[in-house]
């Protein structure tokens, strides 16, 4: 597997704003990393290419006036932003059609309480930088996005005054990804304390540049440990880590809930599918981004399955609970939204036109289902490039040498 979106587009930016160069070792180099890294370079941030694949950065005084081009990405659009804030000079925000409807309020808003000025709700906006950020306290209500209390976390130590988020509304999403936004700044000498719940303080001071290894991304591995559940075949994701702060360090408890196999050694983690894929009755908050593998597994279980706790998924890169209910529908199967999810009842599926809203997760979920159900095409399997840079050849390799399904 490539490596992990989340850990090398923190790498990132922690790298940009350091107090020397940093290296980041086996990063992401698709489509989400290869904007955060334009948008860092051009406000000044020096890149270059290690000789193994790695990125060596360089933090450099950041200015204006620059554009950054988010696409689609949730980790750009919110992690950048409380950077450039740091920079002298006006810096535009912009990206794809459907990333301007992302929430973006909630942090740009909180940039303006921190001394921020800021021009604009959502994309497109502009930061007028200073040079400066007086940072302190915010209270911020962050259930649409675990995101805006890690993008400013991350730049927190930079500020003036540190800074203190507090969140107060409906429970956090992707807890995970907040852990490992504070284990990442711990790693790189920056003192949080994130004791209270729902509050974190990141004290003023040096973010130390430093060698940043990235795990492999264990939420892009699910849908080829999928492959193997699907199938009653047997995949093994190598370089899977014994501790991690991702999500996808959970799917583990999730393929075993749905019958498979799962055993870690030393070769990585292995999957073997059962004969049969039994439903589950599952909260996805913390892991809400494995819905798609989650709900394409679903589809072609045995019994039906509830998932829980994922209404903000609605704000991801379309809404996946409405996408995920039209394509399984399309296909011929029963699923329904409810308030905070789907329920999902498995029937025979036929072949047809899954469609990928742009949404890297919904291309590869279709491409589960397309195992098992033939005649089912994903429209836009170039979609996957969002965070693995080659899906389709990855896939077939799977399919040509390494998987023996029984099916
Ligand atoms: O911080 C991160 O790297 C991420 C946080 C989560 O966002 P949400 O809290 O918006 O779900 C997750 O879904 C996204 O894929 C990556
Ligand atoms: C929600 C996701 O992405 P983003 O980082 O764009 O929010 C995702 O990858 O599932």
């Amino acid at each position: 597997m490539p490596g992990s979106k989340s850990i090398t587009n923190r790498a990132l930016v922690l790298a940009a704003l350091a107090d020397r160069a940093s290296t980041v070792h086996a990063p992401l180099r698709s489509r989400d990393t290869n904007l955060m890294a334009a948008g860092l370079q051009s406000l000044g941030v020096g890149f270059a290419d290690g000789p193994d694949g790695s990125w060596l950065v360089t933090p450099g005084a950041m200015r204006g006036p620059a554009q950054v081009d988010c696409g689609l990405a949730g980790t750009v659009m919110r992690f950048l932003p409380p950077a450039a804030a740091l920079a002298v000079g006006d810096v535009t925000f912009d990206g794809d059609p459907h990333a301007r409807t992302r929430p973006m309020t909630t942090i740009l808003d909180a940039l303006r309480a921190l001394g921020a000025d800021v021009e604009g709700g959502s994309l497109p906006f502009t930061l007028h930088g200073k040079g400066g950020v007086a940072g302190g306290v915010v209270t911020i209500d962050a259930s649409a996005s675990s995101q805006f209390v890690s993008g400013l976390l991350l730049s927190g130590a930079r500020y003036e005054s540190g800074v203190t988020v507090r969140h107060d509304g409906k429970p956090l999403p992707s807890m995970p990804h907040i852990e490992m936004t504070v284990a990442m700044l711990r790693e790189a000498g920056v003192v949080v304390d994130d004791a209270s719940p729902n509050e974190w303080r990141v004290e003023p001071g040096a973010i130390t540049g430093r060698d940043w290894h990235v795990e492999p991304d264990l939420s892009n591995a699910t849908p080829f440990l999928a492959a193997a559940a699907v199938t009653g075949g047997e995949v093994t994701i190598p370089g899977w880590p014994a501790r991690t702060t991702q999500p996808g360090g959970a799917a583990r408890d999730l393929f075993e809930r749905m019958g498979c196999a799962v055993t870690l050694t030393d070769a990585g983690l292995t999957l073997s599918g059962p004969e049969k894929l039994v439903g589950v009755d599952v909260d996805l908050k913390d892991e809400s981004e494995l819905t798609p593998t989650v709900a394409a597994l679903a589809a072609l279980a045995t019994g039906p399955t509830r998932i829980r706790g994922v209404a903000h998924i609605r704000g991801h890169e379309t809404d996946r609970i409405a996408a995920l209910v039209t394509e399984i529908n399309r296909l011929g199967g029963q699923a329904e939204e409810t308030d905070d999810g789907l329920v999902i009842t498995p029937r025979p599926l036929r072949g047809e036109v899954w469609q990928a809203y742009a949404d890297h997760r919904m291309a590869t979920a279709g491409a589960i289902i397309g195992l098992v159900v033939e005649g089912v095409s994903v429209d836009d399997i170039g979609s996957t490039t969002k965070t693995i840079p080659d899906f389709p050849g990855m896939w077939t390799t799977m399919l040509g040498t390494s998987m023996h399904g029984t099916r």
